[in-house]
């Protein structure tokens, strides 16, 4: 399977990056992650081709990963896309410049994307969208978000032919090989310690074991003893609340300016803004609208086949288990997933009424939280230290298999948002 997969890749992409190779840890979820990237980035489809990489480019910029900006510039460049553009948004068609807004809001703040948003891309005199071009654009802009979520999380390197890769740098992109150190991964802005880092190594040996007792017993008293509506609402919102107070000490240095953001965006508009002054994130209930009821259907009826093809990979992210946690086999892990992906979710204030939230603070603990919440919403200013400090006794299979939840779960809230808006748009 293996085999097939990189050959697969290389066919499509000419190289075997570094994204697919850290991913072919998880082999089932790879081979469904490239089917997707290629359905939105090769296949016949609502946008040109060259939009599509600039989208992935103007996604990849939000969180300053240079690391797929460069990938995508070369992507753009490959398919005719016209070097001028990459100068910056403002020399762009107005087209493209418009989803500017809509790129920012879904990845520092969904919540507010209303119907309004849809409306004035879809309805502007010149430079319109289509509807089935706009989700095509939202699934890329998403996509694009989540994968520098993964690139930040799993500390992966830039390529071999660009600046702070290895040797070589062809000519021809080296004008736009934006690429500078992508990620804190390079032991530069290591000195500082964090709070976390200063558990002794002797608690990290049975953390695996205490964190195995924790579910035993969670199971066990489930039976027993069920809350009220009312109980289980506040544990929610307590929860929602206490996720944007999670930050840790090198969350407060500010970040070096790279010169991928400088050429797309402002960089002022962050999800920190927010979390600073404590806005209030409204909840919304996966009942009134959700992936499998509604936003599936959606994509589907307007892109056929990708809403397909996200909802293979969803399932696959959520569903993966080895049953295994670091050295111990045939465990049942999913309470364990369940509680990191609802847990992103509640960061988005999604909320699933028949989830009791208080197992989450029972099973994360504050070093995996302040990972989970960093990758997810600023994933450039995760650290080697971060990946580190969390979950010491487990393989790094296993939190590669972590950023497939973190990854996942955060492209659906985005697309849940977006989604929500379109259909009230519509409707
Ligand atoms: C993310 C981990 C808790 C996954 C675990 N190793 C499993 O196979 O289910």
């Amino acid at each position: 399977m293996m085999h097939t997969l990189f050959a697969d890749s290389f066919a499509t992409l000419g190289r075997l990056d570094n994204v697919t190779l850290v991913m072919v840890f998880h082999p089932q979820y790879l081979e469904s992650f490239l089917k997707t990237q290629h359905y939105l980035l090769q296949m016949d489809g609502p946008l040109p081709l060259h939009y599509r990489h600039y989208i992935g480019i103007m996604a990849a910029a939000r969180h300053q990963c240079s690391y797929l900006v460069n990938l995508h510039v070369n992507g753009f460049l490959h398919v005719g896309g016209d070097p001028k553009w990459l100068n910056g948004l403002e020399n762009a068609p107005q087209k493209l410049q418009n989803l500017g807004e809509l790129n920012k809001m879904l990845a520092h703040r969904p919540w507010l994307i209303t119907k309004e948003h849809i409306e004035q891309l879809l309805k502007t005199e010149e430079n319109s969208w289509s509807l089935a071009e706009l989700i095509h654009a939202v699934v890329l802009l998403t996509q694009y978000h989540s994968l520098a979520s993964f690139t930040f999380g799993c500390g992966i390197s830039p390529e071999i032919d660009c600046e702070g890769g290895h040797t070589f740098r062809p000519p021809s992109v080296s004008n736009y090989c934006i690429c500078d150190i992508t990620n804190g991964y390079h032991g530069v802005d290591e000195i500082h310690a964090s709070p976390t880092g200063s558990i002794p190594s002797t608690e990290s040996v049975c953390e695996v074991e205490a964190l195995m007792e924790k579910m035993k017993q969670l199971q066990e008293c489930r039976d027993e003893e069920e809350a009220s509506q009312e109980e289980m609402a506040t544990r929610f919102e307590r929860e929602k609340r206490e996720s944007m107070f999670v930050c840790s000490s090198e969350d407060e240095e500010s970040a070096p300016t790279r010169d991928v953001s400088r050429h797309f965006e402002d960089t002022s508009y962050g999800y920190k803004d927010f979390s600073r002054h404590g806005m209030h994130v409204p909840t919304f209930r996966v009942q009134d609208y959700s992936w499998e009821d509604h936003g599936y259907s959606l994509v589907n009826r307007l892109y056929p086949d990708v809403g397909q093809l996200l909802d293979e990979k969803f399932h696959i992210a959520y569903n993966l288990t080895y049953n295994t946690m670091a050295m111990h086999k045939d465990v049942d892990t999913s309470m364990l997933r369940r509680a990191i992906w609802n847990y992103i979710h509640c960061m988005f204030g999604i909320r699933y009424d028949d989830y009791d939230y208080g197992e989450i603070n029972q099973l994360l603990d504050r070093s995996f939280k302040v990972y989970i919440k960093t990758v997810v919403c600023t994933p450039e200013k995760t650290t080697k230290r971060m990946y580190d400090s969390f979950w010491r006794q487990f393989e790094h299979s296993e939190k590669v298999h972590v950023n497939l939840l973190l990854v996942e779960a955060r492209m659906q809230a985005e697309l849940l948002y977006a989604l929500r808006a379109i259909t009230r748009y519509m409707t």
